[in-house]
């Protein structure tokens, strides 16, 4: 057995450690062996996995396929699993029989019971103050559920954790030396991999939910891969996160907005009198070639570019995407107004849209956007745009508060975007998100998304993290 401090991982080549028992992160080993303090009743098993281009590290096999997605995508990446770690945080007396003892027991294993129900995803009821501000803010698509990501909460029952734990050390502290130290102390072990390193093939790992079968969200599918924090499936208003400054990502959701024989005729109008291109994308310097984009593209609205991408001014609106506008405006409580609509035909399952935020000079700050789709279903992933860049969460913490955290709320959001539906996203959604669609194993057949946009025309040029 090998003590902790034998144990090091430099900051500087890990990704990220997250605690596997709540959403505590941080580059800093040392960090996680300290925060597992908070979690005195549970063996924790950590796993170490490296990419084979960089030799980064990351105990999330998940965030490291992504980061070699966008690092080096020419080059076959394996993913390695290179350490599987023990922890053992629980001390002589915590297996004792003293009644105190077991009292806090029983408190740590309730707050984790709630910690945990936050961290997969279940609606919070937010404060009042809340649903006023949203409602007053942008109208009400209906009422629905709202959702309220309050890390806060978890961070504030783990800090109660945290306290536990040291009001316990200081209690053996004045008991007995041994177990104060043991606490304070809690021991990462090794357990050897038996045999060579063992490969993870990233082909493995692309499973993507069978929507086309209708069957909705099925979280176990990514069993193995990092879970969403939440998919939202009701209709709704949803607060993601929010940014130290008070900005909140915002999305509001109607899985129904047109009916599905609606929507099916909609989509053989769009599908059919649209005229669709397939658009080429300019290399980034030093890359090879032009490349297609796997997926169609129609546009309308002032001229827009993103990328290498060029859009005409195109002010002749087809009366079906006309009508969804005003639809969508009035749903809105004509609230936004949008000038724009960026059409996209995904032929089938191979076509897909990468990681990216809708974040345009032409769109203003804090653009809303109004999405609805038709035809197949498919999964619209959106990932907090910190968590996704290498060398975040160096910030470290205890407790599950990681110190210097700009934003606050949920990582990683899914949502399924069936025939009819309408998200509408609005506050700090493109700043501090992105999102994709992405190509999925399961056939399915075509789909078309129409996101609704406002370009402020004389905006000058146009800055846009991929796609
Ligand atoms: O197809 C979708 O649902 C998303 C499309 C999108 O992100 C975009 O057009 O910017
Ligand atoms: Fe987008």
């Amino acid at each position: 057995m090998e003590a902790e401090s034998d144990i090091n991982f430099e900051p500087e080549r890990v990704l990220l450690f997250d605690c596997p028992l709540c959403k505590f992160f941080t580059t800093y080993f040392s960090r996680l062996s300290e925060h597992a303090i908070g979690h005195p009743e549970r063996d924790i098993e950590f796993v170490v996995y490296k990419c084979s281009e960089c030799e980064l590290l990351c105990s999330s096999e998940y965030l490291l396929q992504e980061h070699s997605e966008v690092h080096h995508p020419d080059k076959t990446v394996v993913i390695q699993k290179v350490e599987e770690l023990f922890l053992n945080c629980r001390t002589d007396s915590d297996n004792g029989d003293d009644e105190e003892q077991q009292q806090k027991q029983e408190e740590a294993d309730i707050d984790e019971e709630e910690a945990a129900t936050g961290a997969d995803g279940t609606d919070y009821s937010r404060d009042e103050e809340f649903s006023t501000k949203w409602t007053t803010n942008a109208g009400s698509v209906g009422g629905g559920k709202r959702a309220w990501a309050s890390e806060k909460n978890t961070n504030n029952q783990q800090m109660k954790h945290h306290q536990q734990q040291f009001s316990r050390k200081r209690q053996f502290g004045a008991g007995g030396q041994s177990s104060a130290v043991s606490l304070m102390q809690p021991g990462f072990n090794r357990r050897p991999i038996g045999g060579p390193m063992q490969p993870v093939h990233l082909m493995q790992k692309r499973l993507r939910p069978n929507w086309s079968q209708g069957q909705g969200v099925r979280q176990q599918q990514f069993g193995g891969v990092m879970q969403p924090d939440l998919v939202v499936r009701d209709k709704g208003d949803y607060v993601i996160s929010v940014s130290r400054g008070g900005l909140e990502a915002r999305l509001r959701f109607d899985p129904a907005f047109y009916s599905s024989e609606a929507a099916s005729q909609t989509f053989n109008t769009l599908a059919t009198e649209l005229a669709w291109e397939q658009l080429k994308t300019r290399p980034k310097p030093g890359g090879k070639g032009e490349s297609t984009e796997p997926r169609m593209t129609y546009w309308v609205g002032p001229k827009y570019s993103y990328g290498s991408v060029h859009l005409p001014e195109n002010s002749n609106w087809h009366p079906a995407l006309m009508q969804i506008k005003q639809d969508v405006e009035r749903a809105l409580e004509d609230k936004v107004t949008f000038n724009a609509c960026l059409a996209i035909l995904y032929r089938d399952h191979n076509d897909s849209m990468p990681w990216h935020s809708d974040n345009e000079r032409e769109m203003g700050s804090n653009p809303a956007i109004a999405s609805v789709s038709f035809g197949a279903s498919r999964l619209f992933e959106l990932r907090r745009f910190d968590v996704a860049q290498q060398g975040f969460g160096g910030g470290g913490g205890i407790g599950g508060v990681v110190f210097g955290q700009q934003i606050q709320g949920f990582r990683s959001v899914h949502v399924p975007l069936s025939a009819g539906s309408l998200l509408y996203t609005c506050g700090s959604i493109q700043k501090d998100w992105q999102h994709r669609i992405g190509r999925q194993s399961a056939s399915c057949g075509p789909r078309i998304n129409l996101t609704f946009r406002t370009i402020v025309t004389g905006s000058g040029g146009s800055k846009r993290t991929g796609k």
